[in-house]
């Protein structure tokens, strides 16, 4: 990091080990030091919120697993702290693992009521199981000794504080490493993901045991805080709060984690006091008030879209003089607060600040993970196949039937793909093409027959190891991580390259970084073999139509695929794209790659092809040469219907 960028965060941590030195009232450090511990949780439920795109309600019974795990390691055992932190956060791993059961079967608002479930669950055996946690009495703990003696009130702060940035680093590391690009890569596509040969169900539950591993640490650190656990803090109201939080401080954000535990700490304090709440209701209406001035001068945004912000934030500022007594309202200002907050900033305050001075001050440069821009001319795009053993079998169909209820989307079907060969699979729309290749893929477990790749059985195997195995795929309809970058998108598929644990990530040692050098150098390599160099760092939802099919070409590439399956790549190219794809097609078949193309372009597959499968209504009605193929008379009527 340059010293540029790396000032700011040091002089942030000075002024925070600095702060009991000046602010004597233990009240104040005891806010700070809240803030801190919500950080260190906030910083864990992201991965799953912000990475992984899950809801969980269930992180506040996480918490007080944490909390609950140092008490009565104490409370029976006389564990100091130095052992009840590693229990806490192995404990609450453990409940973090099975909490991630739901989330591989629902999604969305049935996993948060599962979670919910748990939180609920978990709060009321805290409360019953008394012979162990002294039920609804709590549970008292002192504060940690250090050689002896109990810590101070700032010794305690200082303890707190260094393990907030340790936490901060190792989940900015795993964030940015092939862990942090596998946990976004299964929140944008799982299907692309798992034919990543990233198994969607193994990274799931790696987020909800680190997360759960952040809320265990948090939990114990809030035991010898607050120096009194009862089972009625870690409620459900708590976990509302804590995805409020992410929500309002900005997702994907270690900045807006810090944010996010500022509001849900001192918000409702903030409510208690009307002479506090009319300076910060003042302060919000002229920050809103003057960057909507900016943003209408530079012409980035209407006066329609500022008009009801302004008069939210003019209008609160202008209540809160009115009012001489703030109890009675403060569940409705939260409320209206909230509304505004989550309606106008949809990716946080962070997300609309970064937005923000983008679009007034110009794009900034983001460049993760180091010298993206710089192609390495001696890496090779793609690791050579090789072409011996040209012409052998690499794939035998053997009378595979995939049945839908009573629809039978292929019936009986043989293939046999030749190495080092183009297949085209043609026919008319619902023939079963796009099925054909789930069934390769392992999306679909056919109803009967065989698919034998390399002389074994692919039938059975999940989509991940079959990706590892050597066939990728790009889809019909594009799967690109659409909120990451190219880049990313081509590490995603490097992902199989990488054999460093979570150790080596955090401590970057020296396995590690090579990996990821070694990663960025192939993906570059990769992306100016399609001729996307140049766009490197630009998200992949952002990029032209015909860019991401040739993204999502050397993604597979990535894979270090032998069969490479392509479904319909040519479908809304240009022509001088199209050119440009047959380009590319060749190039990799020269790499002794072999080939299975679905494709409605008549003249891509006439020229490319060097055997054609004709399938109408899931069987296969002709195979041979493109030529013999289209004159063949039952290709001619299932086109035509003549
Ligand atoms: N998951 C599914 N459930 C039920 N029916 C399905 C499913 N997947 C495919 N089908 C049906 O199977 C048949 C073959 O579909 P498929 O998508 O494989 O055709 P296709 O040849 O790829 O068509 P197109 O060229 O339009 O993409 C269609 O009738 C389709 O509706």
């Amino acid at each position: 990091m340059k010293l540029k960028s790396l000032l700011p965060i040091l002089i942030a941590i000075a002024a925070l080990f600095a702060l009991p030195l000046f602010i004597h009232n233990p009240y104040y450090i005891h806010l700070v030091e809240t803030i801190l511990i919500y950080t260190i949780l906030l910083y864990g439920l992201d991965i799953v919120v912000g990475y992984v795109g899950q809801v969980s309600l269930g992180h506040a019974a996480l918490f007080g697993i944490g909390s609950y795990t140092a008490g009565v390691l104490y409370f029976h055992f006389g564990w100091t702290i130095w052992g009840t932190i590693p229990a806490s956060i192995v404990v609450t791993s453990i409940f973090g693992g099975i909490l991630a059961l739901p989330a591989l079967k629902v999604i969305g608002p049935y996993l948060a009521m599962v979670t919910l479930a748990f939180g609920t669950i978990a709060q009321i055996l805290i409360n019953e199981m008394t012979w162990m946690t002294e039920g609804p009495l709590g549970i008292k703990i002192p504060k940690p000794e250090l050689m002896g003696v109990p810590m101070t009130k700032a010794e305690y702060f200082w303890m707190v504080s260094a393990i907030l940035i340790l936490s901060l680093i190792v989940v900015d590391r795993f964030v940015k490493s092939q862990i942090g690009r596998a946990f976004e890569a299964l929140r944008d596509s799982p299907i692309a993901c798992d034919c990543m040969g990233v198994s969607v169900y193994r990274f799931k539950v790696i987020a909800f045991v680190i997360s759960a591993a952040f809320a265990g640490l948090a939990g114990c650190l809030y035991a010898y805080s607050e120096q009194y656990i009862s089972p009625n803090t870690y409620n459900n109201e708590l976990a509302v709060l804590f995805l409020l939080g992410i929500i309002m401080g900005g997702r994907k954000s270690r900045l807006g984690a810090v944010i996010g535990a500022a509001i849900i700490v001192l918000l409702p304090k903030l409510l208690d006091d009307i002479h506090l709440f009319r300076i910060v209701a003042s302060i919000i209406a002229i920050v809103v008030v003057v960057g909507a001035g900016m943003a209408l001068s530079k012409k980035v945004t209407t006066p329609r879209r500022v008009a009801i912000p302004i008069a939210g934030v003019v209008g609160l500022a202008a209540f809160s003089f009115w009012l001489n007594s703030i109890s009675d309202w403060r569940l409705s200002i939260f409320g209206f607060m909230i509304l505004l907050v989550v309606y106008y900033l949809q990716n946080g305050i962070v997300g609309f600040a970064k937005s923000f001075y983008q679009s007034i001050f110009g794009k900034v440069k983001t460049t993760r993970g180091g010298d993206a821009e710089v192609v390495d001319d001696s890496i090779s795009f793609i690791s050579a196949v090789g072409n011996q053993n040209a012409g052998s079998e690499l794939l035998k169909v053997d009378s595979i039937l995939m049945q839908f209820g009573g629809l039978k989307a292929l019936n009986n079907v043989d293939l046999s793909i030749k190495r080092g060969t183009i297949h085209g699979l043609i026919g008319p729309n619902g023939s079963g093409k796009s099925t054909m290749m789930n069934v390769l893929t392992g999306i679909y477990t056919p109803t009967a027959g065989n698919v034998l790749y390399a002389g074994e059985s692919v039938v059975g195997k999940t989509s991940s190891d079959i990706a590892l195995s050597g066939i990728a795929r790009t889809f019909q309809n594009v799967q690109l991580f659409g909120e990451m970058t190219a880049i990313q998108n081509i590490l995603v598929g490097l992902h199989h390259t990488f054999k460093s644990n979570m150790l080596e990530i955090a401590l970057h040692l020296p396995r590690y970084k090579k990996e990821e050098a070694d990663a960025y150098a192939r993906a570059m390599a990769l992306l100016k073999f399609v001729g996307l160099d140049d766009l490197a760092n630009e998200e992949a939802r952002n990029l032209p139509y015909g860019k991401q099919r040739l993204l999502e070409i050397a993604r597979a590439l990535a894979l270090d695929p032998e069969l490479l399956l392509l479904d319909e790549p040519a479908a809304g190219l240009t022509a001088p794209d199209i050119k440009e794809l047959l380009r590319i097609i060749r190039k990799i078949r020269d790499n002794g790659i072999t080939f299975i193309l679905i494709e409605h372009h008549m003249d891509v597959v006439m020229s490319v092809c060097d055997t054609v499968s004709v399938l109408d209504f899931g069987q296969k009605i002709a195979e041979g040469k493109p030529a013999e193929v289209q004159a063949d008379e039952k290709v001619i009527h299932a086109y035509l219907g003549t």
